[in-house]
C-alpha cells in the first residue's frame, strides 16, 4: 500500500512504485515496490539474473520503466535527466577511465562536467588515493582502480549513490577497504544503493537488505532481521557425563513440559526441538547435538535440568548466508 511520502524522502530518498521492467518480451521486474530513506544504506542482495542491475540502472534513470514510477529526490531519472545527474550518480564502469590518464587528471576530467564538483584532491583523499594521485590509470591495481570509480561518482556531490556490485573481482584486502569508504559515505548522509554477492559486506554495512528473486522482492529488513526471521533452524551443542540414566535426564529434559502460553493457555506448547537429538559418545562423555526453532529455551531446559550436568554449552543461530539461500531456493550444502 502507497504511504504518503515524507518531505525529507522526496529531498533525498528513493520511491519505486509499481514498477516493471524488461528486455523486449521479457519481463524482468513485475510490479515491484520499494522505498529507501534519505541516509539509508540499502543493499540488494539476488542471484544471477534476478533483476538487481536491472532495478538500480532503472532507478539511475538509465532505463525506463515500462510501468509504474521511480522518484529519486522527488524527480524522475528517466525524464529530468539533467537535475538528475546533480542528485544521484552510478559508479561507472572501468571502460569509462582512460588508462593513460592519471588518477587526478580522470577526477579533473569528470569534475570537468560538474557546475560544481567537489575538488580532485579531496576525493583522491575520501577514496584513499592520494597516494597515488599522479600514478596512470592503466598501473592502478584493481582495488584502486575501483575505488577512483566511486571517486569519479562523488565528484558531482551526489546526495544518492549507486554501487552495482563495487567489490566484485576485489581481494579480501581491497574488500575491506572498500567497506571502510562506503561506510564513511554512509556516516556523512549519502543515501547508498549497494548490489552485492557478498553476504558478510551486506550483513556488515547494509541498514536494510532486500532480497530480490526472479524480478520479485521476496524479503525486505534489515540483516538481523531477515537472520532471525528466514534463517531456519540454530544448533546447540554441550555434552553431558556418560553415565547410567544420563540418556533418560537428557530425554526427559528435552522434551518435557514447555510452560504453556499466557496469552493462549489451552494451546499446546511447542516442541523445545524439532528433531531427536544427534548423540555421539567422546571420552566418558556424550555430546549432544540438538537443532531447535527456539536455542535459548533449550539452553535454559538443558542448564536447569536435574542431574544432567550439562557443560560446554554454545548456540550456533543461523546467518545471512542461510536466510538468503533459503529464500533464493538455492540448494544448500549438506552439514
Ligand atoms: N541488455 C539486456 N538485454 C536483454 N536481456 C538482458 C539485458 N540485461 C539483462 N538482461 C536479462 O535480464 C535479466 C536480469 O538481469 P540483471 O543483469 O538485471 O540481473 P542481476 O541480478 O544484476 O544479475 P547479476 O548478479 O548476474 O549481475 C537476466 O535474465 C538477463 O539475462
Amino acid at each position: 500500500m502507497a504511504r504518503a511520502r515524507t518531505s525529507a524522502e522526496l529531498d533525498r530518498g528513493i520511491v519505486v512504485e509499481g514498477l516493471s521492467a524488461g528486455y523486449g518480451d521479457h519481463e524482468v521486474l513485475a510490479g515491484l515496490d520499494l522505498s529507501i530513506s534519505p541516509g539509508e544504506l540499502f543493499g540488494l542482495l539476488g542471484p544471477n539474473g534476478a533483476g538487481k542491475t536491472t532495478l538500480a540502472e532503472t532507478i539511475a534513470g538509465l532505463r525506463r520503466p515500462r510501468f509504474g514510477t521511480v522518484r529519486v529526490a522527488g524527480l524522475d531519472p528517466s525524464r529530468a535527466r539533467e537535475e538528475i545527474t546533480s542528485v544521484l550518480a552510478v559508479q561507472p564502469q572501468a571502460s569509462a577511465l582512460f588508462p593513460t590518464l592519471t588518477a587526478r587528471e580522470t577526477l579533473a576530467l569528470f569534475a570537468s562536467f560538474h557546475t560544481d564538483p567537489v575538488r580532485p584532491d579531496e576525493v583522491l583523499r575520501t577514496v584513499g588515493l592520494a597516494g597515488a594521485a599522479a600514478t596512470r590509470v592503466g598501473r592502478l591495481s584493481v582495488g584502486q582502480r575501483q575505488r577512483l570509480l566511486i571517486g569519479v561518482a562523488l565528484v558531482g556531490r551526489p546526495r544518492v549513490l549507486v554501487l552495482d556490485e563495487p567489490s566484485a573481482a576485489l581481494d579480501p584486502a581491497g574488500r575491506r577497504e572498500l567497506r571502510g569508504l562506503i561506510r564513511s559515505l554512509r556516516d556523512e548522509g549519502s543515501t547508498v544503493l549497494l548490489t552485492t554477492h557478498h553476504l558478510d559486506e551486506a550483513a556488515e554495512l547494509c541498514d536494510r537488505i532486500g532480497v530480490l528473486s526472479e524480478g520479485r522482492l521476496v524479503a525486505l529488513g534489515s540483516p538481523d532481521e531477515l537472520t532471525r526471521r528466514f534463517s531456519g533452524l540454530a544448533e546447540v551443542v554441550f555434552s553431558i557425563p556418560d553415565e547410567v540414566g544420563a540418556r533418560d535426564r537428557l530425554a526427559a529434559a528435552l522434551g518435557g513440559e514447555r510452560p504453556a502460553s499466557p496469552t493462549a493457555p489451552a494451546a499446546p506448547a511447542p516442541p523445545l526441538i524439532a528433531a531427536p537429538p544427534r548423540i555421539e559418545p567422546i571420552g566418558d562423555r556424550l555430546v549432544v547435538r540438538v537443532s531447535c526453532a527456539d536455542p535459548d529455551a533449550v539452553l535454559r531446559a538443558v542448564t536447569f535440568a536435574r542431574g544432567l550436568r550439562a557443560s560446554g554449552l554454545t548456540a550456533r543461530r543461523g546467518t545471512l548466508e542461510e536466510a538468503y539461500l533459503r529464500l533464493t531456493g538455492a540448494p544448500r550444502s549438506g552439514g
